[in-house]
């Protein structure tokens, strides 16, 4: 029934849209439950929908539908790409609306030049989609867009169509509770490359002591089976009962799907304001407050995790002094403590120089050092030829932006693919010279255990 159109952009020119409308239309609706929103919109649109709620719980988005979608499989100039198509598709807009504005929501692969083959065989090296319902949740009001972008020029009894099949998902959405999904029951669960992964940790290790790179991250996969196949909102569910103080995100392409819970924030920009967050270096929470603060204070001062953050840092500040003027970043790390693990945060933040913009943010900073290494092309390099596995789209940007140009996107780590009846959680961590695959090894334990806890995979000792 919607019109969905898609477009590759390496076929197309830059007036590409020449000729297409992109009509809008926002009403305010009472308050919902935005995964009852998210569930409802799986009758019609499974495989086609998105979900996202920040750090601070003061803002959701979900989308329903592709009402056009902005794809690359390039490799240099996916970037540019997408960002320019936004910006086409924006100059489109029929009627814009006061109250909330049309958003593209989406994300990158974490490196295109990485061949070696993976189980993300939906998601294409960047994926973005302006969905046809967007349902948008801020502080207690909630607003519910249309969408529709098509080339006809007597478009009024498809947008007709589409105000009826906005009430039924309202309809849906608002009547329905949502169930309360049980854990899955989980029939496997392995470690995928395991021997490799401790392999590259030395070899990467030795490389760093030998003066070649300063710091390269290497991860690692947990592969889980279910006894039956799981639905995308019910990995939400979990998700969100359980990382409550994390970015909330999920992603479906077809019948895979890529969700997670992130402490890292890439880069938000609102009325020219941009900010970011520097995370890296970690430890577990401990079991008392005691130990608790014992853990934090020691992670503070430890030079191998102060090594680690620093590289971050210094990164994310070039950047910000390339792109903001006013910039800010304090001179020592806090904790951040979440549910699991305790990092060292540094949040900084400049204003945006005329010119620059939320997508030329994502493109510079992506990745930081905290995922990619130091200097940056000779880690991805490094992590292309000594690390065992293909990323997709595990550590890259996701996020969303509007026609306004404002956004935000995260670091997409603690985060899984689900692939029907299967599973894939990631993790990974700062190499530096004093790193040792033990530990790292250990240390990723860590960070899957907030997907584990999800999905049900936890071994009983576990907690
Ligand atoms: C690579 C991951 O975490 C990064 C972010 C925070 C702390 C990190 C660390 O201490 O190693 C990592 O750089 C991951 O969660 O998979
Ligand atoms: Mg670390």
């Amino acid at each position: 029934m919607n019109s969905e159109s898609s477009s590759s952009t390496q076929q197309f020119a830059a007036d590409q849209f020449e000729g297409y409308r992109f009509y809008t239309e926002t009403i305010e609706v009472t308050h919902m439950s935005a995964l009852a929103f998210f569930e409802a919109g799986g009758n019609d649109h499974a495989g086609k929908r998105m979900y996202w709620k920040n750090r601070e719980k003061t803002f959701t988005l979900v989308g329903i539908g592709h009402a056009h979608v902005l794809s690359s499989d390039e490799t240099a100039g996916r970037f540019e790409n997408i960002k320019n198509d936004w910006k086409n598709l924006c100059r489109q807009i029929v009627n814009e609306e006061r109250s909330v504005h049309p958003v593209l929501f989406g994300g990158f692969s974490f490196d295109p030049f990485n061949t070696k083959p993976s189980e993300w065989r939906r998601f294409p090296q960047a994926y973005f989609v302006v969905p046809t319902f967007q349902l948008i949740l801020k502080g207690d009001q909630a607003f519910v867009s249309i969408h529709l972008i098509t080339k006809k020029q007597d478009s009024f009894n498809e947008f007709d169509a589409l105000r009826k099949e906005r009430d039924k998902l309202l309809h849906a959405a608002q009547v329905s509770e949502v169930d309360k999904y049980d854990k899955p029951n989980v029939i496997e669960r392995t470690e995928l490359r395991k021997e490799e992964y401790l392999e590259s940790i030395q070899h990467v290790t030795d490389i760093i002591k030998a003066k070649e790179v300063e710091k390269v991250v290497i991860a690692r996969t947990v592969k889980l089976g279910f006894e039956k196949k799981l639905s995308p909102t019910s990995a939400l569910y979990q998700v969100a009962n359980e990382q409550p103080e994390s970015f909330l995100f999920g992603l479906e392409a077809e019948e895979q799907f890529f969700f997670g819970a992130t402490p890292e924030r890439l880069v938000k920009v609102e009325n020219e304001k941009a900010l970011s967050t520097c995370l890296a270096g970690s430890t577990p929470r401990g079991k008392t407050i005691e130990k608790d603060t014992e853990l934090g204070e020691t992670l503070l001062l430890d030079p191998k995790n102060r090594a680690e953050h620093q590289y971050v840092v210094s990164m994310i500040s070039d950047v910000f002094k390339a792109t903001c003027s006013q910039t800010i970043v304090p001179k020592t790390p806090k904790l951040m403590k979440i549910r699991d693990i305790q990092h060292l945060y540094t949040p900084v933040e400049g204003l945006l120089n005329a010119g620059s913009t939320l997508f030329d943010l994502v493109e510079l900073l992506h990745p930081t050092p905290a995922l990619g290494g130091e200097p940056k092309l000779a880690a991805l390099a490094m992590i292309r030829k000594y690390e065992a596995m293909n990323r997709g789209y595990y550590a890259a940007p996701i996020g969303w932006i509007d026609t306004q140009g404002d956004g935000e996107f995260a670091v997409a780590i603690r985060s899984a693919l689900l692939d029907e009846e299967k599973a894939y959680l990631y993790a990974g961590g700062g190499i530096v010279a004093d790193s040792t695959p033990e530990s790292e090894y250990d240390e990723t334990w860590v960070k899957f255990r907030p997907m584990l806890r999800a999905l049900g995979g936890q071994l009983s000792d576990e907690s």
